[in-house]
């Protein structure tokens, strides 16, 4: 059985597509920059070499027909026909309460999707449209969704809640959701086996530092908090986004600068975090080069990105009552040795005790960065939440 996973962004699509038998990535891709006439298309099929193409692609509809046309391209293709993929999965970021585990699509779940668009303003009206479209390109053909939601479901009311009148939540389901939920979920399984323990022995914190950044608390395998809350907003500092602040400096800013909602909304997402500090870029690439060169505000934007995610640590290792290992993941995550060493250098208090080389060395493969000696051990686990996704999509089929 081969399975399509899609990854819809509000300007792009992932893609990967997995033969679930042989547990092989046929083809991987992404088309970036939709809406604009330089639209890019990345493609990257096992055997044959990479290519990419820049043409005009409108939107989401047209992005998901491009990617088909080239999985079966006569050049860049890896299958025969579209008929060879059996059913697609999509990632969905906001599945509220109503999603505890993955679904296949149906007009109900469609709905539900549709609800949640104002609490996941960058992301889900993307799922939809990528839903939408290979309804249109692939009528008939079977699709799961898989909410980053429902790994943090099994937090516990006094982690979820906010301490504000009970009414916003009975009325309105005002509480922490957390989001990265297939990421920290997958990563949490592999520490385990990294480690040779079981994971219902563990305490874990994983840290998913991407272009949005969350921690969580995972114990015994369980989400038990989490720093999203209700939005992909709070927690850490991000790319453009704030994470925490102090909430009276909503109203504050909104009366002295005349802002609107939407206005202080669209700050707070998307031109807030690293980019708004360095005033450079959201990049942490371009943060990191900037700061070795003697720029202070990429400096200062990396000093607070950094302590953001100590203090996290710090939180977890309390609501926990200790940790075993913390796990970095996601493209920050993933690649930045120096924050990573940056945040290690200041955990001693921990028994945490940095191994330099390790820290630089084995890139894209899962390590430890800690030396033997160290009493928590720090890890290196590439995400994989295509692969997640396309686990689901196919069991869900299956039991169909
Ligand atoms: N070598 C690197 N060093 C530091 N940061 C990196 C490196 N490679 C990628 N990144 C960061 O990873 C971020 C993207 O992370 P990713 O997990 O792919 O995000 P998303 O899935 O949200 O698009 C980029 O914004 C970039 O800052
Ligand atoms: C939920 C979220 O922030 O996702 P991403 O990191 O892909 O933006
Ligand atoms: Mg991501």
């Amino acid at each position: 059985m081969n399975i399509l996973v899609i990854n819809a962004g509000s300007s792009s699509v992932k893609y990967q597509l997995f033969n679930m038998k042989q547990e092989t990535v046929l083809a991987k891709g992404r088309v970036e920059r939709i809406g604009m006439e330089t639209a890019i298309l990345v493609h990257e099929p096992a055997g044959k070499s990479d290519v990419s193409e820049v043409s005009e692609i409108l939107e989401h509809t047209s992005a998901i027909r491009r990617v088909l046309d080239i999985l079966v391209s006569k050049d860049h293709g890896v299958l025969d026909s579209i008929d060879q993929i059996d059913a697609v999965g999509h990632r969905v970021v906001h599945g509220g309460e109503s999603f505890k585990n993955s679904v296949l699509v149906d007009e109900d779940v469609k709905k539900e999707i549709r609800r949640l668009f104002d609490l996941a303003p960058l992301h889900n009206p993307a799922h939809m449209l990528g839903i939408t479209a290979v309804e249109v390109n692939m009528p008939g053909v079977p699709q799961a969704v898989v909410f980053d939601t429902a790994f943090h479901q099994t937090m516990p009311s006094h982690a979820y809640l906010y301490p504000v009148p009970m009414a916003l939540y009975r009325k309105h389901k005002v509480r922490r959701y957390g989001f990265h939920g297939t990421s920290h979920k997958y990563v949490s399984e592999r520490a385990a086996k990294f480690l040779g323990r079981p994971l219902e022995q563990l305490k874990l914190i994983t840290c998913h530092i991407g272009n949005g950044c969350s921690c969580a608390a995972v114990l015994g395998g369980v989400s038990v908090d989490t720093s999203m809350g209700l939005t992909p907003l709070e927690g850490l500092m991000m790319g453009t986004r704030s994470g925490d602040l102090d909430p009276a400096i909503v109203p504050y800013a909104m009366a002295k600068e005349d802002l609107t909602l939407s206005e202080i909304s669209s700050m707070l997402n998307k031109h807030s975090g690293l980019q708004a500090i360095s005033g450079l870029s959201s990049d942490m690439r371009e943060i990191v080069e900037a700061m070795e060169a003697g720029d202070k505000n990429a400096a200062l934007a990396f000093d607070m990105y950094e302590y953001r995610i100590r203090k996290y640590i710090g939180a977890y290792a309390a609501a926990m009552n200790g940790v075993d290992a913390i796990v970095f993941t996601a493209g920050v995550g993933e690649n930045s040795e120096v924050l990573r060493k940056k945040v290690c250098q200041q955990l001693t208090y921990l028994g945490i005790e940095l191994d330099e080389e390790r820290n630089r060395s084995g890139r894209g493969t899962e390590k430890a960065i800690t030396t033997e000696a160290s009493s928590v051990q720090v890890l290196v686990i590439p995400t994989n939440e295509e692969w997640m996704i396309a686990m689901d999509t196919y069991s869900l089929v299956q039991a169909d």
